[in-house]
């Protein structure tokens, strides 16, 4: 065994991801001797396996289905769907996995990158091991700050028999060259309906099992109400309050059996049950941080909690898996470790979109949310198809406006239409700067558009 070689660089970023990638990027712009690691890609998750690739896919199947509404609205169309351009898209955007380009942005800002899986050793020391290193591991003792941005991976449930087939993660979607005839999914959240729904509009049969009651069971019943409604009608077959009890593969195909007897099968089986963060493999006990704890807790200026010296971001601190999490608390966090102060962390106007057709954007509480923290809460459903914009658009105009007011604000809002995620946008604001309700129900919203409908909310309130 070679001795390790110790560095003792100003800053340590595990996990060069959205959030990593964003702060030792940031620490490197202002002149720190800073180390990046990440075991696989520079960029993370987002870019190679999840946001971008996904977006690709479902943006071409928005495009499939919009060729297919020209019938009856603006002539004749034939449309024969092809998978092929997607992938070579999707390789183009990842440039067939390889972050070359990625790290030399990191390096060429001044940062050093190495590739190797981190484990800390002790409150301040990280030990690298790289991937064909032939056993040599670099101990890294950083001086002024050490950073956890290590996300997270895909949670696999315990059902019997489900290790030990062949399986597919997003990754393995993602990475596909050809689309299988058929595909049951596990889970019925973003990965799930994202996926699924891109997929089957290119002739894959997809068969959702969601355990919970609803589809998106984090948001409100009136956006799983119209999901359930829209997919169903494009062909998908979906269970709610499902329990798969054994997985099996047989002849090149997987059977699902569930609890209440019904048995199902397809030549390839997702799993998109949610993700986790694995404290254990990164040896966040070093921290005082239990191996079973959902995420690394951290203080409003992404500290982590009883170790001084550590912050952590993203993913692994469990606020909120998404890329715009990410960077939102890398540039917390950064000011904070460059000592430039600036506002906190705050969390109660977070967005989110699930980009199915229709979109679902959300921010701030769901209804649910909101009575369970006791607030006196009013809300208001406006129906897009039947507005202005909707009668224009046609086919495709399902969704509508949810406001959750409370104290004269709104705590919470959904907009699911053909653009919700970019109506989420002033909903995001009204949520976040708490605008008043007065104020908004002064506001001239354009006509006709689909934004316009939150005056129609508003309103109803
Ligand atoms: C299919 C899919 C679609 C998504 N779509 C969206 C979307 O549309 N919008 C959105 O906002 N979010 C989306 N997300 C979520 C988004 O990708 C994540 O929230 C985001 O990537 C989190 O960034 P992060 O930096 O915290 O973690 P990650 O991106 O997961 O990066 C963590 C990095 O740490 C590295 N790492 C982990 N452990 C170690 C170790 N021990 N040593 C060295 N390196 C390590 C990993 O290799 C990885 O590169 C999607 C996710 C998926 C899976
Ligand atoms: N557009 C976006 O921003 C976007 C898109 C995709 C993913 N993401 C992020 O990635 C995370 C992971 O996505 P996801 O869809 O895997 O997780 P998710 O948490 O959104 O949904 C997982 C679903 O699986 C269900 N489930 C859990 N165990 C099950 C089982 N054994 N059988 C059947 N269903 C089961 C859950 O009830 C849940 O509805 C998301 O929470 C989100 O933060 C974001």
């Amino acid at each position: 065994m070679v001795a390790p070689t110790v560095s003792t660089p100003d800053a340590v970023v595990i996990g060069m991801g959205p959030a990593g990638e964003e702060v030792a990027g940031r620490l490197a712009d202002a002149g720190w001797d800073v180390v990046g690691i990440d075991e696989r890609l520079v960029g993370g998750e987002c870019p190679y396996w999840g946001c971008i690739p996904s977006k690709i896919m479902v943006r071409a199947g928005n495009l499939v289905t919009d060729a297919h509404r020209v019938p009856g609205s603006a002539g004749i169309s034939r449309v024969q769907s092809d998978w092929r351009p997607v992938v070579r898209h999707v390789r183009a955007a990842t440039d067939d996995w390889d972050d070359k380009v990625a790290v030399d942005r990191f390096t060429t800002r001044g940062g050093r990158f190495l590739r190797g899986t981190a484990r800390l050793t002790g409150p301040n020391e990280v030990c690298v091991s790289g991937p064909d290193d032939g056993g040599t591991e670099t101990l890294l003792r950083p001086r002024r700050a050490l950073v956890l941005a290590v996300g997270a991976r895909p949670s696999v449930p315990p059902v019997p028999g489900l290790a030990g087939t062949p399986y597919w993660t997003n990754h393995d979607l993602v990475e596909a060259a050809e689309l299988p005839e058929s595909l049951l999914v596990l889970g019925g959240g973003a990965i799930a309906l994202e996926l699924g729904q891109a997929v089957q509009r290119f002739g894959c049969q997809v068969t959702v099992l969601e355990a919970q009651s609803r589809l998106l069971p984090q948001e409100e019943p009136e956006a799983a109400d119209l999901l359930m409604r829209v997919l169903t009608t494009e062909g998908i077959e979906i269970h709610t309050g499902i329990e798969a009890v054994s997985v099996s593969r047989q002849g090149g195909r997987f059977t699902v059996v569930c609890r209440r007897g019904e048995r199902l099968s397809a030549e390839r089986l997702l799993v998109a049950t949610g993700r986790r963060v694995d404290l254990e493999r990164l040896g966040a006990s070093a921290l005082g941080v239990p191996a079973d704890a959902r995420g690394l807790p951290v203080d409003e200026r992404l500290r982590v909690l009883g170790a001084p010296g550590v912050w952590a971001v993203g993913d692994v601190t469990g606020k909120g898996a998404f890329t715009h999490m990410a960077m939102y608390q890398a540039d917390v966090a950064v000011r904070g470790i460059l000592g430039q102060g600036g506002r906190p962390a705050e969390y109660h106007a977070v967005p989110r979109v699930t980009f199915t057709d229709p979109e679902i954007g959300a921010v701030g509480l769901t209804e649910a949310q909101a009575r369970t923290r006791g607030l006196a809460v009013r809300t208001a459903v406006a129906d897009l198809a039947a507005s202005g914009r909707g009668l224009v658009h046609g086919a495709g105009n399902d969704g509508f406006i949810k406001l959750v007011a409370a104290d004269r604000v709104l705590v919470g809002a959904t907009a699911a239409g053909p653009t919700g995620g970019e109506i989420l946008g002033l909903l995001t604001l009204a949520v976040q700067a708490k605008v008043p309700l007065a104020e908004l129900r002064a506001t001239n919203w354009a006509y006709p558009t689909f934004h316009r409908v939150v005056g129609d909310a508003l309103n109803a309130l």
